[in-house]
């Protein structure tokens, strides 16, 4: 319907928008996403006649669209500010444009009552604007805009003069109405999570290019560019090169991961938080659970997060099993489900530390080992749950054997709840930023655990440098 083709423009020394190229569908919501500057305005007012491309093309429909005016052309622009005309009542604002195209009184009449009903605005037809709150005000905007039923309709932003929680609504009532006027909508935002929840496809731009067009889900689970990965949700990034099918992160080792690039491509691996699971060996002896300064990331070394991998090769796991009383270790891969909680401090504090003392060398390069159920545990205990080390056990494919789904280890530097979720990050000796871990409810997981980090090649997407 809409084919944008090449388009260019330059303010002095500022590429506003360079070689963007767009195809936008009949009927489609379509988002223009990305952060301030990145040109998605200047391209939004190319298209509603306000500015002009230095070069590149336009059709709707086929039909060459830049050498109409503004006002000839079948498109709306509704502003952020709304615009609305404080003198007047909804009504009149929003019959304005109609009473500019000289339309018979009795069809414009017809049409403003069909179009505030349309937005719940029925009731409120004979109010002044500032007797409406923001949401109200945005309807009576959004009326106006499809009043005049355009065969596209631009949206700059239009949700960010309302709070929260109203535009949460907003979003979903735009939708709706969207549905049911059936015009083509193409709206700019900054907000990754509105674009996300209105938009049947997303352009991702930056610095006035266009990174990767796609639907809300292939762009958070298959980003192709290292930008759209950063920007379109929380990621975590591993660098490195792409080495038989994962990632080869240097120090961290070899990272479980998909892509087709071909060996050695400098890459990034992106694995989401909600992707990762968590493997809880508690909080190592002598170590305060409350105080996540205490655990940074320059004391990997002495911390030794691989403290639960030997003790997990134990010589007698299954009876001083490291216990924690939290619902992690009860679905842990390690032998420890039938540990008595009262005894569990001590008995943790204990086979956590001993081991690692005998074996302060094991690294974190050697991830395979801490995926095992221990392989002296007693079978009917570990038979359990031998491969749900997880938080997440939906998440989990019992068909896996657990030395393949990659693993990291570190401690958890800090733990917050919001959202229903839990957000945990985890310093990883080797990495300069935390590994962020995310879980849908409360988790028992404690700052200062050590931990085990697994995810499947499933779970994380090479993105080329
Ligand atoms: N009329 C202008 N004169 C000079 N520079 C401009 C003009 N319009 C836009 N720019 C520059 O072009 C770049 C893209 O601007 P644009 O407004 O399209 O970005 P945006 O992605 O919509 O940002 P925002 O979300 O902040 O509105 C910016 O660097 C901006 O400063």
């Amino acid at each position: 319907m809409l084919q944008i083709t090449g388009v260019s423009r330059r303010f002095g020394e500022v590429t506003a928008l360079s070689e963007v190229s767009l195809e936008i569908r009949p009927g489609e919501f379509f988002a223009l996403l990305g952060p301030s500057g990145c040109g998605k305005t200047t391209l939004l007012r190319i298209l509603a006649g306000f500015e002009s491309p230095d070069s590149g093309a336009v059709t709707l429909d086929g039909a060459d669209l830049l050498s109409l005016p503004a006002h000839r052309r079948p498109i709306n622009l509704m502003f952020q500010s709304y615009a609305l005309f404080p003198h007047m009542t909804v009504a009149k604002n929003v019959a304005y444009g109609l009473e500019r195209e000289r339309l018979p009184r009795a069809e414009i009449r017809e049409r403003v009552e069909e179009v505030l009903a349309k937005v719940g605005l029925a009731a409120m037809a004979g109010r002044r604007p500032q007797q409406l709150s923001g949401g109200q005000r945005q309807r009576v905007a959004l009326a106006r805009a499809i009043v005049k039923r355009p065969r596209l309709l631009l949206l700059d932003e239009p949700l960010s003069a309302l709070d929260k929680k109203v535009r949460a609504e907003m979003q979903l009532e735009l939708k709706r109405l969207q549905h049911e006027v059936g015009i083509t909508f193409v709206v700019v935002t900054h907000d990754q999570e509105e674009a996300m929840s209105l938009a049947d496809r997303i352009a991702v731009f930056s610095a006035g290019r266009v990174e990767q067009v796609d639907e809300p889900v292939a762009l958070y689970e298959r980003p192709r560019t290292p930008f759209v990965a950063g920007f379109v949700g929380a990621s975590n990034l591993f660098e490195g090169a792409a080495h038989d099918g994962g990632l080869d992160g240097g120090e961290l080792g070899v990272l479980p991961g998909t892509g087709d690039l071909p060996e050695g491509t400098p890459a990034l691996l992106s694995v989401r938080p909600e992707r990762i699971r968590l493997e809880d060996f508690g909080v190592p002896d002598g170590e305060p659970s409350e105080e996540p300064a205490a655990e940074t990331p320059e004391e990997p070394a002495e911390e030794s997060p691989e403290k639960p991998v030997e003790s997990a090769e134990s010589p007698e796991p299954a009876e001083e099993s490291p216990k924690e009383p939290t619902a992690e270790s009860a679905e842990s891969a390690e032998p420890v489900e039938d540990a008595v909680p009262e005894e569990s401090a001590e008995s943790a504090e204990k086979s956590l530390e001993e081991p690692a003392a005998e074996s302060p060398e094991k690294s974190p390069e050697e991830p395979v080992e801490s995926a095992e159920p221990a392989e002296d545990a007693d079978p009917e205990e570990s038979a359990e749950s031998p491969e749900e080390p997880a938080e997440s056990a939906e998440d989990t494919d019992p068909e896996e054997p657990a030395e393949g789904r990659g693993v990291l280890r570190g401690k958890v530097a800090d733990v917050s709840f919001y959202g229903g979720v839990s957000h945990i990050s985890v310093v990883v000796p080797g990495r300069p930023a935390p590994v962020l871990v995310a879980t849908q409810g409360a988790t028992r997981v404690r700052t200062g655990s050590a931990v085990a980090l697994h995810w499947a090649a499933d779970d994380g997407v090479l993105v080329p440098q």
